[in-house]
């Protein structure tokens, strides 16, 4: 396909996504299963234009002064793809299955509109509604980390030390374009791609196979190394899902001590089990039933809640999410992350610690849901979150992320990571 038929499918998909209100990757996916004859190229710059286009939609939109679909997709191939007007008129030449060309006046607009006099979330590209949340959290920055939020990710894999090393990975991988991530030593990443270029399926390949890495955002990454695991000690992964922060925790206790992994919501355990001997981990138990855990009350040294939140910090990655969420399933959020934290408090030990998680940038989901956990619970006190993530990452050199009234908080803009919440709750001796 010519870029005028991959643009003309971004478009279809962009209006389904719309109308449908469905996810992107649904939307892209039925794309490709009623297009058989596309390749892996097509539906790779189809999904990009798809993506960038959801992820600035609104600051496109108003560069444009229009938000339909097939002039978004003409907005993402002029800012992340990097391309003229002149080299998209070029390209589209003669190709049958071109869209309609973009409009004069809009095109006028695009030239001589600047985003500084819009409107501060239509700068941010965040939707109204959740300016408060990130001003909250982030005060006068607010709108630079949600336009970090909005900017393509790397691909970020966590090398697994039961296996290899990060010299290892690199070797295998280095044809992939990956290189050492920053602040953590052992890491690797693959920096966001350029123009209409694509990422490589690092899961295809033979290391991935052996379990040598995973891939796991810096963020989350960091995340389990706050939590301070260490070989020998009693953790329970209370909300583990598909398990990628155990198989970190596993890897940092170098397979000794014991993991309890435990999810309310036994199908998204599925993948925990194959993801568990792919890495080599020996020492976690996975548990689906509640009952399970009794025999845990006031035993755990560590207590990780890797809670369900809105994924506001991920939107880099799921931008139509930013899109779909509305204040009612926020507010769900915050019931569950309650109930996360009264349910997963019983089995921590005297003097052990309660690590709360979000991947949430919203002050609701985060301190303010810790401010009122340690109201309720005078028996646990916050850990001072600046030593933690000097000791969790020590390599960091001037870069911090930003500490609130309690815990710390990973960004794109501050700490080039996903957007992650940690606060670490210890319960007094
Ligand atoms: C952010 S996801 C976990 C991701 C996982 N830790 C990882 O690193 O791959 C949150 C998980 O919390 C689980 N969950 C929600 N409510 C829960 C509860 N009350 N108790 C335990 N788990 C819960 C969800 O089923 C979901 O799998």
């Amino acid at each position: 396909m010519r870029l005028g038929g991959r643009l003309q499918a971004a478009i279809e998909v962009l209006d389904d996504i719309e109308t449908r209100k469905r996810p992107a990757s649904d939307a892209l996916k039925d794309w490709g299963l009623s297009h058989r004859f596309a390749g892996a190229g097509d539906r790779a710059v189809i999904g990009n234009i798809v993506y960038d286009a959801l992820r600035r939609k609104l600051s496109i939109a108003w560069r444009m002064d229009s938000g339909n679909a097939h002039d978004i997709a003409y907005g993402a191939l002029l800012s992340d793809a990097e391309m003229s007007a002149e080299s998209i008129a070029a390209e589209l030449v003669d190709d049958k299955f071109a869209p309609a060309p973009l409009d004069e006046t809009r095109l006028a607009a695009w030239e001589s509109r600047d985003l500084a006099d819009a409107p501060s979330y239509i700068r941010a590209d965040v939707p109204e509604w959740c300016a408060s949340q990130l001003e909250a959290l982030f005060g006068d920055d607010w709108v630079r980390e949600g336009a970090a939020l909005a900017a393509r990710p790397p691909v970020d894999l966590r090398v697994n030390t039961l296996k290899a090393n990060r010299a290892k990975v690199l070797k295998e991988l280095v044809r992939a374009g990956a290189g050492e991530a920053p602040l953590l030593a052992g890491a690797v990443r693959v920096p966001p791609l350029r123009a209409l270029g694509r990422h490589p399926n690092v899961q295809a390949e033979p290391a991935f196979q052996k379990g040598w890495f995973e891939v796991q955002d810096l963020g989350s990454q960091i995340a389990a190394l706050v939590t301070a695991a260490q070989p020998g000690l009693q953790v329970l992964d209370y909300c583990a899902g598909a398990g990628g922060k155990t198989l970190a925790l596993a890897a940092v206790m170098e397979n000794r001590g014991q993991i309890h992994a435990f999810d309310a919501e036994k199908p998204r355990l599925a993948p925990i089990f194959d993801r568990l001997k792919r890495a080599g981990v020996r020492n976690t138990q996975v548990h689906a039933n509640p009952e399970d855990l009794v025999q845990f009350e006031g035993q755990m040294d560590i207590v990780l809640t890797d809670a369900p939140c809105t994924g506001s910090g991920t939107w880099r990655r799921r931008p139509d999410a930013k899109w779909r969420l509305s204040p009612q399933q926020l507010e769900r959020r915050e019931m569950e992350q309650r109930e996360v934290l009264n349910g997963a408090k019983r089995y921590v030990k005297p003097g052990g610690c309660l690590v709360y998680v979000t991947c949430s940038l919203f002050a609701s989901e985060n301190n303010l849901q810790v401010e009122e956990f340690l109201r309720e619970n005078p028996d646990y006190s916050g850990v001072d979150a600046k030593p933690l993530w000097h000791a969790a990452v020590p390599d960091a050199g001037d870069v911090l992320p930003i500490f609130p009234s309690h815990g710390m908080v990973l960004s794109p803009e501050r700490t080039s990571t996903d957007g992650f919440y940690i606060s670490v709750l210890q319960r007094n001796a």
